[in-house]
């Protein structure tokens, strides 16, 4: 795990790579069909993006899916032959945000490739509630859902609305355009989408920088809900207080649909049996990295290859929804 982790602090790009591996482990992780049993930290994102136009929900990780093309094949050859896409993708993420100045997260091994698709129209889109946004993470079993909201949409500390499904205009679909509910552009998700810590949840708070552009971020700050109000009010003063229930929280996505069994381990279990994980060296500015200090460093959209179309049954859960949502949104987070 440890020649992983340093592998991945050695080749991931700050501006690029680095963030979009941390949303890669939320989709991976996340993407869990509760009706069915199905899903969850099992690398499916892995084939769901050789096959983007059935799942376009991914495509904004494409960046990740084709880091982890190389990435795994090579940490096979040198030294970890057994290594799982489901545990590189967590654990890739979690280096991310350590590299941002996060905290160093130990996350567990034992996650099994499936060779299989999610369901990805499971994700909640950007117009979400925070009721929503709380269902979500209580059908993944987490036991304080409303916190679960809170604290992970702190994953938005990091990176870029690059807009990866283009807004349409005329039916108020996709990523960073104007909507009934959704408005903004694209652009770094904080002042300072270079830099893990509590910055989002302040932004968030006063309606300053960029935070609380999605619709499912400013949900957080939802006046009826003080239980959210209050923690974005904590972890806005007191970083140590996020970055705890982050690492208990972040451990625990990054098990959804794992069975425990195989890899003998338990979601709070913390350091490794090596004992503790050690920190990855920060991100340090170098030339080509895409590091910018800690200003906004949005590099542009994803490039993917796409179909000329994306009809609205393959891109989008629209015709599936209703009312008011139906007008502002279209795909996962
Ligand atoms: C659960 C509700 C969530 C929603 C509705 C949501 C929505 C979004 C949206 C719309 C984008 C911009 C996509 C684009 O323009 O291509 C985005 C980016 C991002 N999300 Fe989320 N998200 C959610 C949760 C999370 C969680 C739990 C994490 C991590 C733990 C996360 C990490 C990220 C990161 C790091 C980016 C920036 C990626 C990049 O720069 O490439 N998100 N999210």
């Amino acid at each position: 795990m440890q020649l992983v982790r340093r592998a991945a602090s050695r080749t991931l790009n700050y501006a690029d790579t680095l963030p979009n591996c941390l949303r890669a482990a939320f989709h991976d992780a996340a993407e869990r069909d509760v009706g069915k049993d199905a899903g969850g930290a099992n690398g499916s994102l892995m084939q769901e993006l050789d096959d983007p136009f059935t799942y376009p929900d991914n495509l904004g990780v494409a960046i990740c899916h084709s880091y982890m093309k190389v990435f795994v094949p090579d940490m096979r050859s040198q030294g970890c032959p057994n290594l799982t896409f489901a545990d590189a993708i967590q654990w890739v993420g979690g280096v991310a945000v350590e590299m941002a100045g996060g905290p160093a997260v130990p996350l567990l091994p034992g996650r099994r490739d499936c060779g299989c698709f999610d369901n990805s129209t499971v994700l909640p889109d950007e117009c979400s509630t925070l009721e929503e946004l709380a269902h979500f993470w209580g059908q993944r079993g987490f036991a304080e859902p409303v916190k679960a909201a809170v604290v992970l949409n702190g994953g938005h500390n990091l990176g870029n609305v690059r807009s990866t499904v283009p807004h349409n205009t005329a039916s108020g679909t996709g990523f960073g355009g104007a909507g009934p509910n959704c408005i903004g552009a694209p652009g770094p998700m904080t002042a300072q989408p270079n830099l893990f810590d509590s910055q989002y949840y302040n932004e968030l708070y006063t309606f300053t920088g960029r935070a609380g552009y999605l619709f499912s971020d400013r949900a957080l700050v939802t006046p009826s809900n003080i239980t959210a109000t209050d923690l974005v009010k904590l972890y806005m003063n007191d970083k140590e207080a996020f970055f705890n229930d982050w690492t208990n929280f972040i451990q625990e996505m990054s098990l959804i649909g794992v069975d425990p069994k195989p890899a003998k381990f338990g979601v709070h279990d913390g350091f490794l049996p090596g004992g503790p994980i050690g920190r990855v060296p920060p991100m340090t500015p170098e030339e080509g990295n895409g590091y910018a200090g800690t200003g906004a460093n949005y590099t542009g959209a994803i490039v993917v290859p796409r179909q000329p179309l994306l009809s609205e049954e393959q891109g989008s859960r629209l015709a599936n929804t209703t009312g008011a949502q139906a007008a502002g949104a279209q795909t996962a987070g």
